[in-house]
């Protein structure tokens, strides 16, 4: 199902956990800032609307999406941190590279994510063009940092019934 069939901005609300005492990292990356920007905002904008309080996410900048894998590692191995959202734009150039970095941070982010036992999101487009990314970005297909926000709070909220028994 592509983004025109299913707006990123638009989710299934029902039973969400309670995430005010949960802390967030946000990653994003620096290419393509005025895409990324837009991402941060909508996924700020999103923690926050779901009961995320301001002082419990932290924003971590890289060069680049390739770098998210690493800096979501960093944040990942924290204690007090309870799932890492990484936001990055990876457009099409005239070689392979983007298949590169997206296969890369892909596998990366995942592998991160499994090593840690925490949602850590991918919160990356990989558009063939700036207006492709702008449209998922906060226009007409919705933004993607508003579903990798509620992909990470929904995540917690699976993790804390698996764990419930365990305290
Ligand atoms: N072309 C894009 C890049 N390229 C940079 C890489 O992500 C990386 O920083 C570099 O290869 C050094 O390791 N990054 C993006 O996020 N988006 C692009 O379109
Ligand atoms: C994804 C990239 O790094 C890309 O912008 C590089 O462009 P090109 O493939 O034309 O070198």
């Amino acid at each position: 199902m592509s983004s025109a069939d299913k707006n990123l901005s638009v989710f299934n609300t029902a039973g969400l956990p309670d995430i005010s005492s949960k802390k967030f990292a946000i990653l994003v990356a620096e290419w393509n800032s005025e895409v990324t920007e837009k991402l941060f905002a909508g996924a700020y904008d999103t923690l926050i609307q779901y009961g995320a309080m301001p002082q419990n996410i932290e924003r971590g900048n890289v060069p680049g999406s390739f770098e998210l894998t690493t800096g979501s590692q960093w944040y990942a191995e924290r204690k007090d941190i309870d799932a890492v959202i990484a936001l990055g734009v990876v457009i099409q150039g005239e070689t392979k590279h983007n298949d590169y970095i997206n296969h890369a941070v892909a596998q990366g982010l995942t592998n991160v994510s499994i090593k840690t036992s925490k949602p850590v999101i991918f919160g990356v487009l990989t558009p063939n063009n700036m207006e492709q990314a702008l449209e998922r970005a906060g226009g007409m297909h919705g933004n993607k940092g508003d579903e990798a926000a509620m992909t990470a709070i929904k995540m917690l909220g699976l993790r804390g019934e698996i764990f419930k028994s365990q305290g």
